[in-house]
């Protein structure tokens, strides 16, 4: 199936006193339609720059160095302001985890939720309050005659991030990507939230990108799954077979400390250490100063992903038997 997204050995930049600090290194991952990639890692990782750079919200001082990122064949890299507020919201929407400082604090909630609804998809004010009022309900905020009514003040944290989701559902874009999207919200809610977003994927076909610390929850709704470490992308492929038969270093901690989704270890695996700082990143392989297999090659030369037979793309040596030869060119 052909991808909706395509991003093409995306690398990003953090400078900071005119030195460049990669937080995203050469990440290529495919979104096809109707599907839901579930992009997990430790916090820092590179989850959050990466999702916001396909939209271009990246902070001032983070840049786009390589590569492409291309929605339905047009790389969204080369569009004019214009085209791209064109794109954000109606074709491709998110919900962030701090969405909830995007609604106007001087303006009712469903006056700006029924402008946008009414302008975006062109429907009048009548029926984009209809739809408001409805999907305030599957956010499972019950009153919503009252919530249209009340600004952003008035309302706690987490109804405030509800609201920001309903309007993300209701313009029903083609591609969502939620950057832990029910993180600030308890777990009744949370469920409800997951139900929706799954909903809109079987109904419209919406093809979602699920960034998440909460390897549960992505397990529960992913399609694909990308497993990102120190700004790389080291694991990717379907979530199933990832989940059954993870197969790089990294990603097989990460699952085995997960009690319920361990089926390869009995007991917790904790990873010794802490990820390395984006201006201090390892030589060689990224994970390999945490790794228990690393050896000479693993410190010197960086992994290139390479498919396993059972078509998961892993960018570890170990896995593709790399050596290391004395006086290679391409050694890190
Ligand atoms: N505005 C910024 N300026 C400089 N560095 C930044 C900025 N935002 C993020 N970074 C750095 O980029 C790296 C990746 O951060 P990012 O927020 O993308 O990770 P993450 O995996 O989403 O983490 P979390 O789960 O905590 O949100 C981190 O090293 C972080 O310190």
């Amino acid at each position: 199936m052909e991808s909706i997204l395509d991003i093409r050995n995306l690398s990003i930049a953090f400078s900071n006193k005119n030195i460049d600090n990669t937080v995203v290194d050469g990440a290529s991952l495919q979104l096809r339609a109707g599907e839901v990639l579930g992009i997990v890692g430790e916090s820092g990782c590179g989850k959050t720059t990466l999702s916001r750079s396909i939209l271009g919200l990246l902070p001032p001082t983070g840049k786009i160095m390589e590569g492409e990122l291309i929605f339905e064949g047009k790389n969204l890299l080369h569009l004019s302001k214009e085209e791209k507020r064109k794109i954000r919201g109606r074709e491709i929407g998110m919900i962030f985890q701090d969405s909830m400082t995007s609604l106007n604090p001087v303006r009712k909630i469903g006056r700006q939720f029924i402008e946008t609804l009414s302008s975006r998809l062109k429907i009048d004010k009548e029926n984009a309050r209809k739809l408001a009022e409805e999907m305030l309900v599957k956010v499972n905020l019950s009153r919503p005659e009252k919530i249209m009514n009340q600004y952003s003040f008035q309302l706690s944290g987490g109804m405030r991030q509800r609201v920001m989701i309903a309007m993300a559902l209701a313009l029903r874009p083609k591609v969502l990507i939620a950057d832990e999207p029910t993180t600030a919200l308890d777990v009744t809610v949370q469920a409800q939230i997951l139900k929706e977003i799954q909903d809109l994927k079987e109904s419209y076909g919406t093809s979602i990108i699920l960034v998440s610390h909460n390897l549960g929850v992505v397990y529960q709704i992913a399609d694909t799954i990308a497993v990102m470490y120190a700004g790389s992308v080291v694991e990717y492929g379907e979530a199933s077979t990832v989940f059954r038969n993870p197969v790089h270093p990294y990603t097989k901690a990460l699952l085995g400390s997960i009690p319920n989704l361990s089926h390869q270890q009995d007991k917790l695996v904790s990873i010794e250490g802490s990820p390395p700082l984006s201006h201090r990143l390892p030589s060689g392989c990224v994970f390999h100063p945490r790794c228990q297999f690393s050896n000479e090659v693993c410190r010197l030369k960086k992994p290139r992903p390479t498919e396993t037979a059972e078509g998961v793309r892993v960018a570890c040596h170990r896995q593709n038997n790399t050596r290391y030869i004395e006086g290679e060119e391409d050694i890190a």
